[in-house]
């Protein structure tokens, strides 16, 4: 990964809503921050829309489609190994989309809004929460 604030790499992920709750991930082990909790998504490719990527993502990883409501503000981060940008979208599963499973990940939780802010979150959701719970 890029070291520098002005080249990180960028990062979507969703905030599925789903009545009350959102879906968080659970990271598996062998991958970086494993066993954090985290939002679904994953790295724009070279090219690519960071809302393609999104679906793509999502595709990949929950078997699942969305629709997009909100943007949120990007989210600059730096870890040991190098800074990323996050794009979060606050989504919600498409009519007709499959339930999501978690193809890549350990587990799938959904949890209240308040519940959001937790230990084992990982570091670069922090923000994305504080937006939620504190829109503008
Ligand atoms: N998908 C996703 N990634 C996040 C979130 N928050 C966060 O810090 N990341 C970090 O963003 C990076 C890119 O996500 P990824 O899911 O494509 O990464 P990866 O570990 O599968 O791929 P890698 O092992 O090649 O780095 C990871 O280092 C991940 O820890 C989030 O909410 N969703």
């Amino acid at each position: 990964m890029n070291a520098s604030p002005a080249m990180p790499v960028d990062v979507v992920c969703a905030v599925i809503r789903r009545g009350e709750q959102i879906l968080l991930a659970q990271r598996p082990p062998g991958k970086r921050l494993a066993g954090l909790w985290e939002f679904p998504g994953g790295k724009v490719d070279a090219g690519e829309a960071p809302e393609e990527a999104l679906h793509r993502e999502l595709m990949e990883e929950l078997g699942c489609e969305v629709e997009v409501l909100q943007a949120g503000p990007p989210v600059l981060h730096e870890y040991d190994w190098g800074w990323i940008r996050l794009f979060p979208f606050v989504c919600v599963l498409s009519p007709g989309s499959a339930e999501p499973h978690p193809h890549e990940h350990t587990e799938l939780i959904w949890v209240f809004q308040k519940n959001l802010e937790r230990p084992d979150l990982a570091p670069a959701d922090v923000p994305v929460v504080h937006w939620l719970c504190n829109p503008a």
